[in-house]
């Protein structure tokens, strides 16, 4: 069996053409949403992101505002930067770009944000929200990852799907998304801790993989035909991305989502999803 290619940029694409078409209708209504992004240091991965969430805004017609503070930039300055954004009338959501540096408590950082503007879905009032069923911003890699799957066809109602890892933006709250009565997935949360790890996901109908551990999902630890999304991300000497899913899964399972080229580009179209919906929400309220 060779897997079919949950194709991430494909999908990304079609989001962005729909969600141009709701800009432009805002705009319409007198409404321009605005993107606001927060870098802090000097880390390539990060800039290389944050940059290319403002070209989508840009291909979207959404505003963007771009902070950016040196890696020496202390708790307090962070927080200043957050509540200017906080205050800008510009500035309609916005994200602080994860991981801070060392030293930082990004929590905090978080928790200052004001939620009614929290883009990324991170907020603990997001994620509270999302634990009571209460509508919200969704975290925009799990939600991404729902709407690629969604896009292929690939059943998610049902499916056993095991999570392996547990960091703030994917694994943690890839299960709350996916218990949802709109999704009904069962879920089995792994991580590094986890005893026997091959065991479960031999169970999984999906699996998504986002421990950074290189190649830790083998072609011998797969069920024949299940989706499998690598969403790691480690890097070889020369920089190159080396995913949390072994190059030889593709022969076992039924759908891979590749890494680049799967889940990344649907968390960046996720995040203008919930930059278009939160500016529809306002407008709607007048
Ligand atoms: N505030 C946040 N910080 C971080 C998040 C997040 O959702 N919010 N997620 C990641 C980084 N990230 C977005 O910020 C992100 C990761 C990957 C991609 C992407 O398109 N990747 C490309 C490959 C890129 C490359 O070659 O390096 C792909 O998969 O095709 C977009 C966004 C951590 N921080």
């Amino acid at each position: 069996m060779t897997a079919q290619i949950l194709d991430g940029k494909a999908t990304a694409a079609a989001i962005k053409s729909d969600l141009t078409a709701r800009v432009a209708a805002l705009k319409e209504r007198g409404v321009t949403p605005g993107l606001g992004t927060l870098l802090v240091g000097d880390d390539p991965g990060s800039r290389w992101y944050v940059n290319g969430k403002h070209r989508d805004c840009a291909q979207v017609g959404i505003a963007s505002i771009q902070r950016e503070l040196p890696a020496t930039a202390t708790q307090e300055e962070i927080e200043a930067v957050v509540r200017e954004l906080n205050d800008n009338p510009e500035c309609t959501g916005y994200i602080v770009q994860l991981p801070l540096p060392e030293g930082i408590d990004a929590n905090r950082v978080l928790e200052l944000m004001d939620p009614a503007k929290d883009a990324d879905g991170l907020h603990p009032m997001s994620l509270g929200r999302l634990v009571l069923g209460i509508e919200g911003p969704l975290p925009c890699t799990p939600y991404g990852i729902v709407q690629l799957l969604r896009h292929h066809d690939v059943q998610i109602k049902g499916a056993h799907v095991v999570v392996v890892g547990r960091g703030i933006t994917i694994g943690r709250p890839m299960p709350l998304v996916l218990t949802r009565k709109s999704e009904n997935a069962t879920v089995t949360q792994c991580h590094t801790g986890t005893r026997d790890l091959s065991s479960h996901l031999r169970q999984a109908d999906i699996i998504v993989a986002a421990a950074g551990v290189p190649h830790l999902v083998k072609p011998e630890d797969v069920k024949p035909g299940a989706a499998v999304l690598d969403v790691g991300v480690s890097r070889d000497e020369n920089g190159k991305i080396v995913g949390d899913v072994h190059p030889g899964v593709a022969e076992v399972a039924g759908w891979v989502a590749p890494n680049p080229g799967g889940v990344g580009p649907m968390t960046r179209a996720q995040l203008l999803v919930n930059v278009v919906e939160a500016a529809e929400r306002a407008a709607a309220e007048g």
